[in-house]
């Protein structure tokens, strides 16, 4: 089975590609893995109404949920040699954010089981236009994600300020000459402007604590009797006022419209998104993921502006 390891920071556009290319036939058939960082239901269900799915989310995949991703894939070995199936023979592990694909790689070359059926034919890593570079230029993990792909997709194109996007491109290019790459919006190829004549950011050497605190996942109930229009302005006003610190939100809420799937990277808050009503997913809960605060503190938060006691 060719196996495709699909990584790229936080929010950089990971599950909006491979949605894509699953509807469009690059991984037709294709037995997808995705792994969460925090226990959140949004990706699997985003991508469940379209391919044969499991979730690994005992944390990333590189690390505390190595040997369950390791044991899923061997299960998928062996159900494929006692159908006698040629199927599936592809296989998409889509990693968490704060995934380092190389410990992944390692692990399924490493064990005998997996090298035997397993062949990894390809590192692909999403890269978000907008905030690539401040991620090369900060993120020790981003910038090692960026240096082993074997295809850089560069996410969110329609965002991008030209000049910002042609340094980003050198810049890839001069940390990773021997990677293809491409250009995105929503998923579809779009090319990529002309940036034979940029220059790439001189960057500096990132030590392991050059990204300041540890980034951490937490997930937050909300609770179904929450204000929602009280919700919403917290939400907008948290993000607004803490956006570099709060990397990534997201959810799915029950709210009076429907069932809703929230989210943001950084700044950038998405229009929600309606879910079918069977899709997946745990609702009422919100998964923030960065630096610099606690559980108890955004609780608290939303519970003193959304006027709830408890
Ligand atoms: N404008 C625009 N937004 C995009 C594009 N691709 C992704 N997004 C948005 O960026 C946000 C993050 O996209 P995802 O595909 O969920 O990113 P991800 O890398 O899977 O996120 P995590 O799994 O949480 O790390 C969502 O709000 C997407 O709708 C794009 O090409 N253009």
């Amino acid at each position: 089975m060719r196996l495709t390891l699909l990584g790229g920071f936080l929010g950089s556009g990971k599950t909006t590609w491979l949605r894509h290319h699953l509807h469009h036939g690059l991984f037709a058939d294709a037995f997808v893995v995705v792994n969460e960082a925090a226990e959140t239901s949004v990706d699997d269900a985003l991508l469940s109404q379209s391919a044969e799915l499991a979730v690994v989310s005992g944390g990333c995949a590189c690390c505390e949920a190595r040997d369950e991703l390791v044991a899923l894939l061997r299960s998928i070995c062996d159900k494929r040699v006692s159908a006698e199936s040629a199927r599936p023979d592809r296989i998409v592990i889509e990693t968490s954010g704060l995934a380092d694909p190389a410990p992944i790689v390692a692990a399924i070359r490493s064990d005998p089981v997996l090298a035997h059926h397993i062949v990894i034919s390809g590192i692909v890593v999403a890269v978000d236009a907008v905030y690539g570079l401040d991620q090369l230029r900060q993120e020790p993990l981003s910038r090692r994600q960026m240096e082993l792909a074997d295809l850089l997709v560069v996410t969110k194109l329609d965002e991008a300020d030209e000049a910002a996007l042609t340094r980003l491109l050198a810049t890839l290019k001069a940390i990773n000459p021997g990677a293809a790459i491409s250009g995105a919006v929503k998923g579809s190829d779009v090319a990529l402007p002309d940036h034979s004549g940029a220059e790439p950011e001189e960057l500096d050497a990132l030590g392991e604590a050059a990204g300041g605190l540890p980034i951490r996942a937490l997930k937050l109930d909300i609770g179904e009797d929450i204000d929602w229009t009280a919700f919403s302005v917290w939400l907008s006003a948290l993000i607004h006022a803490r956006g570099d610190d709060i990397l990534r939100v997201k959810g799915v809420v029950t709210a009076p419209s429907g069932r809703l799937l929230l989210q943001s990277v950084r700044k950038i808050v998405q229009s929600p998104e309606i879910l079918p009503a069977d899709a997946a997913g745990d609702d009422n809960s919100l998964v923030f993921i960065g630096r610099g605060f606690r559980a108890e503190q955004l609780d608290r938060s939303l519970r003193h502006f959304a006027g709830l006691r408890g």
